[in-house]
C-alpha cells in the first residue's frame, strides 16, 4: 500500500482540492482508499492574478516566475495541511494550475500547448515529498491533447461488469467518459472528451448579475426561479466545438469572459430576466452534454455517474435527468467514489502509476498515438547537516 496526496486546482480557479490517499495493486486493477480530502481557496488576490492571466492579461517573464512560485506554494500548505493527523504519505502527485490550454489542430499545429503553473520541483522541496507534475506535456508531445487525463483513472475504478456508463465531471469545463461493460477489449471502446462549458459560463453570469457579490449559484436555486430560452440554447449549440467530433478538448480560452459577453450580447433581444438567463445558461450546459452523447457515443449508456461542483446544482441535475431520460443521473457518491475529489485522488493514482512505470493516458480520450508515461518526477532537495 501507498500513501499519496492528489493536488488539482481546476478551471473553475477556486481553490486547491486536496486528496490523501491509500493505493494499493497495480495498472487498472488497483484499490482506493480516500482517507481525507478537502479543499484550499485561494487567496482573493492571488485567484485574481491567475484568472486575469487566464482571460489573456500580459503579465512579464518576471511575473510569470512569481505567479508559478506563489502556485506552488499554496498547493505545498495544501499538502502540509491535508497530512495533519495523518502517517505521512510517500508521493505528491500535483497537477497544478491550467492557465493555458491551446488543442493541437491538423495541419496547422500538430502538437498542442498545455501550461500548468505551481512547478513540482519547489512543492518537493517545500514538503520534503517526491512531488510528481507536469502531467500532461508527454501526452502530448505524442500528439494528444493532454486532456482529458481522468479517464484511465475512471475506467479503474467506476467500470462495471454489467453496465455501462458515463462519468460525467461538470467543473468549470465538463467532460465525460464512457466506459463499456469492463469484459473482452472494453479498455478501446472507452470514449472521453470534454463537453464544452460547465459552470464557467455560469459562475461569470452570476459574479456579473451581483457585481462580484457571489461567485456561483447556490444548489442552481437563482436559475431554477427561471425559464430557459430555446431559441437561444438552440443558436448558441450551433457552435463548432459541439459539433466538432472527438478526441477534443477545451478550456477557459474558448468558453471564458469573451464567450459570455457574446451570450450576454445575444440575449439582448429576448429581455431576460437575470433569473431567466442563469436558466438558459444552465440549459446552454446540460444541452451540450446531451447533445454530445447522443452525437458520439456508439449507444446511450445504462447510467450517468456525476461528480465535480456541478453536481450539487440541483437544477442542473434535474433538467440533466430530464433531457437523459430515462437513463438514471446520480452522483458518483452514490457508488462509493467522492464526486467532491475524484479529480484530486485522480492526481493521486497518476503519480502512483508514473512510480510502477504504468501509461496514464488513453490514446481514445486524448487522441495520442499511444500510451505514455504521464509525469515529470521532482526528489526533493537533501539538506545536509
Ligand atoms: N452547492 C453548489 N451549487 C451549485 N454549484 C456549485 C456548488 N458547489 C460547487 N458548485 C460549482 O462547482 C464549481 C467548482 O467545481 P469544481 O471544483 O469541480 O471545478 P474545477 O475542478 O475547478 O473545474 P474542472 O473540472 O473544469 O477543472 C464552482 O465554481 C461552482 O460553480
Ligand atoms: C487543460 C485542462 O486543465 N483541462 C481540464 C479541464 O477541466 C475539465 C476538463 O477541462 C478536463 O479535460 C481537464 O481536467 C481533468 C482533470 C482531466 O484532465 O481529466
Amino acid at each position: 500500500m501507498t500513501r499519496v496526496i492528489g493536488l488539482i486546482s481546476g478551471t473553475s480557479v477556486d481553490g486547491i482540492d486536496a486528496a490523501l490517499v491509500d493505493i494499493s495493486g497495480t495498472d487498472l486493477d488497483i484499490k482506493i482508499e480516500l482517507v481525507a480530502g478537502a479543499t484550499y481557496p485561494y487567496p482573493a488576490d492571488l485567484r485574481e492574478r491567475i484568472l486575469a492571466v487566464c482571460a489573456g492579461v500580459a503579465i512579464s517573464m518576471a511575473e510569470l516566475a512569481e505567479l508559478d512560485d506563489a502556485i506552488a506554494c499554496t498547493f505545498a500548505q495544501a499538502a502540509q495541511n491535508i497530512q495533519i493527523g495523518h502517517h505521512k504519505p510517500t508521493l505528491i502527485g500535483s497537477h497544478g494550475q491550467t492557465v493555458y490550454h491551446k488543442p493541437p489542430s491538423q495541419p496547422i499545429t500538430p502538437i498542442g500547448y498545455s501550461l500548468q503553473l505551481g512547478r513540482g520541483e519547489s512543492i518537493a522541496n517545500q514538503t520534503g515529498i517526491t512531488t510528481i507534475s507536469n502531467f500532461r506535456v508527454a501526452d502530448i508531445a505524442a500528439a494528444g491533447h493532454g486532456a482529458p487525463l481522468v479517464p484511465r483513472i475512471d475506467a479503474a475504478l467506476l467500470s462495471h461488469p454489467q453496465e455501462e456508463r458515463c462519468i460525467q465531471n461538470i467543473g468549470g469545463i465538463g467532460n465525460v467518459t464512457y466506459i463499456p461493460v469492463r469484459r473482452d477489449n472494453w479498455l478501446e471502446k472507452i470514449r472521453a472528451w470534454d463537453t464544452g462549458p460547465g459552470n464557467s459560463l455560469l459562475d461569470l453570469a452570476v459574479e456579473h448579475l451581483t457585481d462580484g457579490a457571489k461567485t456561483y449559484d447556490e444548489n442552481g436555486s437563482w436559475a431554477a426561479s427561471g425559464t430557459p430560452c430555446s431559441p437561444l440554447v438552440e443558436h448558441w449549440l450551433s457552435l463548432d466545438y459541439f459539433h466538432l467530433p472527438p478526441p477534443k478538448s477545451t478550456g477557459r480560452e474558448l468558453f471564458g469572459v469573451d464567450y459570455l459577453h457574446q451570450c450576454l450580447q445575444d440575449a439582448e433581444a429576448y429581455q431576460l430576466s437575470p433569473a431567466d438567463l442563469l436558466a438558459t445558461l444552465t440549459e446552454l450546459t446540460a444541452a451540450s452534454i446531451v447533445h454530445s452523447y447522443r452525437t458520439f457515443l456508439p449507444q446511450m449508456p445504462q447510467r450517468v455517474l456525476l461528480c465535480g461542483g456541478g453536481s450539487r446544482n440541483l437544477y442542473l441535475k434535474r433538467r440533466l435527468q430530464v433531457l437523459l431520460e430515462p437513463v438514471p443521473v446520480v452522483t458518483t457518491d452514490e457508488v462509493g467514489l467522492s464526486a467532491d475529489f475524484k479529480e484530486a485522488i485522480a492526481f493521486a493514482v497518476l503519480a502512483y502509476w508514473r512510480s510502477m512505470g504504468t501509461p496514464g493516458n488513453l490514446p481514445t480520450a486524448t487522441g495520442a498515438r499511444q500510451e505514455v508515461l504521464l509525469g515529470q518526477i521532482h526528489s526533493p532537495l537533501v539538506v545536509s547537516a
